[in-house]
């Protein structure tokens, strides 16, 4: 065993559990693993490293050797869940900052958990620790873990007053406890069934929070809450005065160019066609013309659009977007670019043209413009439902429901429909997308994909493309300073993988210096880190019977991510694959080539933890 450390460490370990009978063959075989395969039971390696322990319903008791435990310099995730230990909570916080899950669920521990139980530990995304023993408060140290995405402390004894969790995106169940008080501000999102059973108030229980009887205390407090509110509400105001002020600048800007430029009885009424001869028909009116560029849609003039009311609908990279809606018109969307300032007037009006002339079900018509030297509007149609961004990651409602399978198989669909008729239609361009993602996929009544902000690179100035562009994030222009046909389809993996795992890479995309090995940090993790947990959105985690479908999108996502240019899918491949996919594995006659892994995954409806990396691998092969 001299060979192997990890033996040993494993062996010592071993000692401290007792009714170990599941693992007498440990120690058998000397080396633990062999690459990615792993010789003893209970345990999962990576590349010749144990990664995981999991010592799940073995009838184990005892304790759990920490210290000998933490000089397994990769373990990623312990579970021990199904056992019989007992005592104190194991000081898991000696396995450093690299542990990712730990899994205590369904024994018998008991006692208080230490107030920095989970102190330091960084990296940890999961901590279940459901159905023991455990009393006392819940500890503060959780609610300082960076990266916590899932916390299960349901079915124990834990009491007084919860905790605030500040982590975006966590889910927490503390139903079945003694816990009272009101609930904290961030976790009035969670599902109220993860809050029953204890003694909460407010929301999102029906249960109001009862008033407390006025003292002088806190009768000071009102009164000095009032008078902070009184104050910040005049701030508002004030705030609120120039904001709208800002907002409307540019139609200042606008009205004032052509207040400035022309007079006024030709004021700005006129409608103008893009054709072939725009330039000479528009000679006269250099300025400040709001231009249209299809004929299947309502006009209006540039005045019914500075006159409409306006929404902002948020700003992005470029500028802002706001909804108007005409009046005895249509609602249309006006994006604002200052980044096009480097583009001649004649080039940008024949882009224009061009992409005026683009006509598909998934892509977002460009109906309209308005162009002045220092800055550009597109008009756009409105649509209604949003963006994917938004019902991916946004707050839960009526109107954002979750997205389940057959409809993120829809909308990528749609995606790679849109993106094969621009690749058709637009054979010049190295990017005819450039910056695909999910605030830019948008979705029409039928939850149908309808792409937006694509072939812009031709116009946009090149340092700001190349700053914030989703095309110029590819490992290809952060390694080699180019672009190219591939350049999108990395995007679509990207992509891909978030509308999967509903994980957002817009951090990571953000960033700009060392975005790209945050970027490859955030591809592997799809497989090689989440394999602690479940690779998949858990809203899709209802479907049954299309498993295998949604493993060989991650697989087409993988292969569009792939970082060497020659090995990448083109995007025609890509397409290919994607409309091959089926919403149920029953009505795939090729599903069989994933044998049984996939009745695997069937079997246990994907709510399991055993989406383990080696499983990711042989279902992908990679
Ligand atoms: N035509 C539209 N219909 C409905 N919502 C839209 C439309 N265009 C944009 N939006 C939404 O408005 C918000 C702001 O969009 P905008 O395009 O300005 O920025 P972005 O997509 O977040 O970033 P970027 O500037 O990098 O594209 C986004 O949430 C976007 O999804």
């Amino acid at each position: 065993q001299e060979d192997d450390p990890q033996a040993t460490i494993l062996l010592k370990f071993k000692e401290s559990l007792n009714n170990a009978t599941e693992l007498d063959a440990w120690g058998k075989s000397e080396n633990v693993c062999n690459g990615n395969t792993s010789n003893w039971k209970g345990l999962v390696c990576h590349n010749g490293e144990v990664t995981m322990l999991k010592l799940e319903g073995m009838g184990l008791h005892g304790s759990i050797d920490v210290d000998t435990l933490s000089q397994l310099h990769n373990l990623r995730s312990l579970s021990v869940m199904n056992n019989s230990f007992g005592g104190a909570f194991p000081d898991v916080k000696k396995l450093g900052g690299t542990l990712r899950a730990l899994y205590l669920s369904f024994n018998s521990f008991s006692g208080e958990v230490p107030d920095d139980a989970f102190a330091g530990m960084n990296s940890i995304r999961r901590v279940v620790m459901r159905n023991n023993e455990f009393v006392g408060k819940i500890p503060t140290s959780l609610t300082e873990l960076p990266r916590l995405v899932d916390l299960q402390l349901q079915n124990n004894q834990f009491n007084g007053e919860i905790p605030d969790f500040p982590q975006n995106g966590l889910k927490v169940n503390i139903a079945n406890n003694k816990l009272e008080g009101p609930i904290p501000p961030h976790l009035q999102s969670q599902n109220p069934t993860s809050l029953e059973g204890n003694n909460l108030c407010g929301r999102p229980l029906d249960i109001p929070c009862p008033k407390k009887k006025s003292t002088l205390k806190t009768v000071i407090i009102i009164v000095i809450v009032i008078g902070v509110t009184l104050i910040s509400i005049l701030i508002s105001i004030l705030f609120f005065r120039q904001s709208q002020r800002k907002s409307s600048a540019y139609k200042k800007s606008a009205v004032q160019n052509l207040e400035n430029r022309k007079p006024a009885h030709e004021a700005n009424t006129k409608k103008v066609w893009v054709t072939d001869q725009h330039s000479e028909n528009n000679k006269k009116n250099e300025q400040g013309n709001l231009y249209f560029v299809r004929n299947d849609r309502q006009q209006f003039e540039l005045e019914d659009l500075l006159r409409a009311s306006a929404e902002v609908l948020g700003s992005g990279n470029f500028g802002s977007s706001y909804k108007a809606d005409i009046l005895n018109g249509p609602s249309v969307v006006v994006k604002r670019f200052r980044q096009m300032t480097n583009v001649g007037k004649e080039q940008f009006f024949e882009h224009m043209r061009r992409l005026g002339k683009l006509s598909h079900p998934n892509l977002l018509p460009l109906v309209a413009f308005y162009y002045t030297k220092e800055e550009k509007l597109l008009v756009t149609d409105f649509a209604e439902l949003g963006s994917l961004a938004s019902h991916l990651h946004g707050k839960r409602s009526p109107n954002h429901p979750g997205l389940d399978w057959p409809t993120r198989l829809n909308i990528i669909k749609g995606v790679a429909k849109g993106l094969d008729y621009l690749y058709k239609e637009l054979p010049i361009l190295t990017l005819p997308h450039g910056h695909l993602k999910s605030s830019n996929v948008l979705l029409d009544k039928k939850f149908g994909a309808i792409l937006a902000d694509y072939s812009l690179a031709p116009v946009i100035n090149k340092e700001h493309a190349q700053q914030f562009m989703v095309a110029y994030k590819s490992p290809e222009f952060t390694q080699h300073d180019r672009v190219t046909k591939k350049t999108d389809v990395w995007g679509l993996g990207i992509l891909i993988l978030e509308l999967l795992t509903g994980r957002f890479p817009a951090n990571y995309l953000k960033i700009v210096k060392g975005a790209n090995a945050d970027l490859a940090t955030w591809v592997n993790s799809v497989v090689r880190e989440e394999w602690t947990g479940e690779v998949f959105d858990k809203e899709m985690s209802a479907t049954r019977n299309g498993e295998g479908q949604m493993l060989k999108l991650l697989k087409i996502g993988l292969c569009c991510c792939e970082w060497n240019m020659e090995r990448r899918w083109d995007l025609r491949e890509a397409v290919e694959k994607i409309e091959e996919l089926k919403e149920r594995d029953s009505d795939d006659q090729d599903y069989s080539s994933y044998g049984s892994e996939g009745d695997v995954y069937s079997s246990r409806g994907m709510t399991d933890d055993d989406f383990s990396f080696s499983m990711a691998e042989k279902s992908l092969n990679i």
